[in-house]
């Protein structure tokens, strides 16, 4: 694919415990669907879907890895290059939420300092299950400056904005970063509408 094809190109891995439905937000969000009888992802999976923004092609490179323990130290050689990380809990397993701080050690040992990351309840279509309140898990994404959103991959609730907002997050990361590198050259883009800035909700 040529560089034309795309205006910006990032890449995003989701991680957490197994099971807490990290294959099935990615299908949902790139195939549209929520696949029955989902088997555990072995090692790494990847996919592709170029969004549309404010007139910009963003092409999202989504790596989906295995929970298992047993398949982290493959997992691990993904974070260095990701722009941002979704990390993944299921809300209606209190041992996936009390795994987070393990997770973010990883994050802060191999990801690069400048990831963003997410942080995602999934399952809120099982309600009637849940074992982490919402107001414990935005206390513990506030405390450790991730953003927090509760997700359904099942039902598609706030999965298209889970990905859109982080898009939009990163696109306006990049620009400030440009920014910051080359104050003095113009920036890609400079003079295109900046109405981007009022789709993301990831503040
Ligand atoms: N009710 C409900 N079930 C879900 C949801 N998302 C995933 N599941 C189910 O949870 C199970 C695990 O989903 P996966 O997407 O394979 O989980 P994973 O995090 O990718 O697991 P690993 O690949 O082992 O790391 C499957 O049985 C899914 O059908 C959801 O939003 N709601």
């Amino acid at each position: 694919m040529s560089m034309e094809d795309y205006d910006f190109l990032f890449k995003i891995v989701l991680i957490g415990n197994a099971g807490v439905g990290k294959t099935c937000l990615v299908r949902r969000f790139t195939q549209g669907l929520f696949p029955p009888g989902q088997g555990a992802t072995i090692g790494v999976d990847f996919m592709i879907k170029t969004v549309e923004i404010n007139g910009e092609k963003v092409k999202l490179q989504i790596w989906d890895t295995a929970g298992q323990e047993r398949f982290r130290s493959i997992t691990q050689s993904y974070y260095r290059s990701a722009n941002a990380l979704i990390l993944t809990y299921d809300i209606t397993c209190e041992e996936s939420f009390r795994c987070l701080p393990e997770w973010l050690r990883e994050i802060e040992q191999y990801a690069s300092n400048k990831v963003i990351t997410v942080l995602v309840g999934n399952k809120i279509d099982l309600a009637e299950r849940r074992e982490v309140s919402q107001q414990r898990a935005e206390e513990f994404s506030e405390a450790q400056d991730m953003y927090y959103l509760e997700t359904s991959a099942k039902e598609s609730d706030n999965v298209e904005k889970l990905f859109l907002d982080l898009a939009c997050r990163l696109i306006r990361e990049a620009r400030q970063n440009t920014l910051v590198n080359s104050v003095s050259s113009p920036l890609p883009g400079e003079g295109k509408s900046i109405s981007y800035l009022t789709c993301c909700n990831f503040n």
